[in-house]
Order: structure tokens, then C-alpha cells, then sequence
């Protein structure tokens, strides 16, 4: 028996497109079924002025494949140099969406990123006042606390201090993996706002470590105990506008992931929306998808959602996605649930 679910066209509020070949190869898994996604600009070097995301935005566009309508809401990445008014022209302008916090060394490409975090007060401040969100990979870096903690903490230490100290700033906690973020945000007002990625709500620390080390599950912030998992869940399913899609999508090649000292990311652009309809489904939330993947999101950024609508078809046959995608960089590959998912 087939069951169909239509919804809104959803939009990816956290995605990573990289440039060059591997963008090529990369952009059309994720245009093909989102309208809109927030592209992070963790490139080398980073995207950190407007001029620079004028022209990142350009080589997105050009690297679309004719046919496919797909719209890149660009991200300004903040260093302890940014200039305030470099980011008010590029809000103001259309040119970027939000600007993106990454403690320097926390993840891919942040050796960019801010260590001391008075020295981007003003833009903080500049940003409250013109209304432009701030995105931000939460974990602190201090080497003597445990990776498994470093959320938890950065919460306590660096977010909550930050919104204290400029009321009004509006701030996405990206790719949360915690029950304490998750409360965190349902403790707070609409200022605040979480994305959750697909490949959070179906592993846990698990499904990296036992059996074997399982690079391709490997990601920042590093899954939690299945507990924490759980608790993501009920946040995506539970209708609260908070909570919305950002897949974190980040492809890396398979050279680079398989690899002595792997890089941290899954790709899961090419599956996402089976994958979500599978997990929604499972917590008897099938209709709480739409909310999650295509209207949160966009009433956060004060946009509105996607006119157009994509329809999700279960089967009685599994679905064969794709175990790798090729790129100019070398093959990457697609995140792999562990499970048979019925949806496409
Ligand atoms: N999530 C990841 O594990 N990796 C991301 C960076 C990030 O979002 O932290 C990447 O750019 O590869
Ligand atoms: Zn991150
Ligand atoms: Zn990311």
C-alpha cells in the first residue's frame, strides 16, 4: 500500500555547499528539494564581508543547474575584526540573511573564529539593533573540558551571557545535540531559536563508537547518549516553532573522512526528507513535518514559506538511495540511517 504526504517545499536553515567541484556536485542534491537554505561560510578562506558573500553567492547561482529554482540566503562569518557596518550594508542590502559565531577551533575551518568574545561586542550590538540573527556553533573549545560537555557548557559560559548582555539579539542554536539546549530554548521567547539535523535525531554515540570507529557518523557536536537523542526527537515533533530544520549537511570526500585523524561531517542532503518522514512518522508526528522542515524556519527569519509543495510517497519496497555521490574532490558519502526507510 502507498501512502502519500504532501507538504510545503521545506527550506535547510543550516547547509554546506563548500565551492568549486565539490559545490557542482553538492548543490543539486539539496535544490532539488529545498527552496531556500542558510549556507554557511566556513570556506578557506571564510566568507567574512559582504562583498565576499556577494560573490560566493554569484558561484551558487552559476553552479545551479539550469531548471532547478533554489534560493541561497548567504551568512556573513564573524571574526574578531568583522566591521558593524560592513554587516548592517550587507543585511540591509539583502546580500546576508545572518552572521555565524564559531569559536575559533571548534569545527571545520574555524581557526577564523572568535576567542575573545568581548572583542565582537559592537557588531553584536549593531545586529540587535538592525534585527539581523546571529547563528552559532555552540561549544566551547578549553581543552580541559570533555567533548562530550562542551554544549552543555557553552550554554552556561558564553550563549547566556552573550543574550544578557545584548537584549534583543536574536540567536540560532545550530545543530543542538542536548536535552540542556533543548530546554535552553524552551526556556527563552522567540528570540531565540534551535535547528536540529536529521542525522541527530537518528544516531547516537553508539552507532559511532561500538563495533568499530564509524567515520561517517562522525560529526560537530559529536552525537550524545541515546537520552539526549530522544530529547531532540520530541523537540522537532512536538510543534513548537522554535525548533526547525538545518541538516548540517557537510560533505567531506570519503578520503578525508576514512582517514587517521577523519574530518567531522555527514552528508545528508541526498536523503533528508525520506529520512525525517521515517523519524516523524516513528514518534506518530507525521503531522508536525511540515511545521518542522518548511514554516518554522521561515517565520524565524520573518520570510514566508515556500509557495510551491513536494509530496513524500511511502512504499512497500525500501528505498535505494544513493551510497555515494561523486564529486570533482573525490566520491562522498551519503549518511546511511542503519535502517530500511520506506519513504522517497
Ligand atoms: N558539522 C560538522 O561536523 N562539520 C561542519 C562544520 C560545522 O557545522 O560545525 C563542516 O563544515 O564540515
Ligand atoms: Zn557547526
Ligand atoms: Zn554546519
Amino acid at each position: 500500500m502507498t501512502r502519500t504526504l504532501t507538504i510545503r517545499r521545506p527550506d535547510d536553515w543550516h547547509l554546506h555547499l563548500r565551492d568549486g567541484a565539490m559545490m557542482e556536485a553538492v548543490l543539486p542534491e539539496t535544490a532539488r528539494t529545498f527552496g531556500r537554505a542558510i549556507v554557511m561560510p566556513n570556506l578557506v578562506p571564510p566568507v567574512v564581508t559582504g562583498a565576499q558573500a556577494a560573490a560566493y553567492r554569484d558561484r551558487i547561482l552559476k553552479a545551479l543547474p539550469e531548471g532547478m529554482s533554489f534560493d541561497p540566503l548567504m551568512v556573513l562569518y564573524l571574526t574578531e575584526d568583522t566591521d558593524p557596518e560592513d554587516v548592517a550594508r550587507a543585511h540591509a542590502s539583502g546580500i546576508a540573511t545572518s552572521v555565524k559565531l564559531y569559536p575559533a577551533g571548534a569545527t571545520t575551518n574555524s581557526a577564523s573564529g572568535v576567542r575573545d568574545f568581548d572583542r565582537v561586542r559592537p557588531v553584536l550590538e549593531k545586529m540587535a539593533e538592525i534585527g539581523m540573527p546571529l547563528c552559532t556553533h555552540g561549544e566551547v573549545t578549553d581543552h580541559d573540558i570533555d567533548i562530550f560537555d562542551r554544549e552543555a557548557v557553552f550554554i552556561d559560559r558564553v550563549l547566556d551571557p552573550i543574550r544578557r548582555a545584548t537584549p534583543g539579539l536574536r540567536v540560532v542554536m545550530e545543530h543542538i545535540t542536548t536535552a540542556q539546549a533543548a530546554d535552553y530554548v524552551r526556556a527563552h521567547d522567540s528570540d531565540l531559536g534551535a535547528t536540529i539535523t536529521t542525522h541527530h535525531l537518528i544516531i547516537n554515540r553508539n552507532h559511532i563508537l561500538v563495533g568499530g570507529i564509524k567515520p561517517h557518523y562522525y560529526c560537530l557536536p559529536v552525537a550524545k547518549r541515546e537520552e539526549h537523542r530522544q530529547a531532540l526527537v520530541a523537540a522537532a515533533t512536538s510543534g513548537d516553532a522554535r525548533f526547525f530544520l538545518g541538516t548540517d549537511s557537510a560533505p567531506h570526500p570519503d578520503e578525508l573522512k576514512e582517514h587517521a585523524c577523519g574530518c567531522a561531517g555527514c552528508f545528508t542532503a541526498t536523503n533528508t526528507m525520506p529520512l525525517l518522514a521515517h523519524v516523524f512518522e516513528a514518534a506518530d508526528a507525521l503531522d508536525k513535518l511540515e511545521g518542522f522542515a518548511s514554516l518554522h524556519g521561515p517565520a524565524f527569519y520573518g520570510l514566508a514559506p515556500n509557495d510551491d509543495t513536494i509530496t513524500l510517497t511511502k512504499s512497500d519496497q525500501a528505498t535505494a538511495f544513493p551510497a555515494k555521490i561523486e564529486s570533482g574532490a573525490g566520491p562522498v558519502t551519503v549518511f546511511d540511517p542503519g535502517f530500511p526507510v520506506y519513504w522517497s
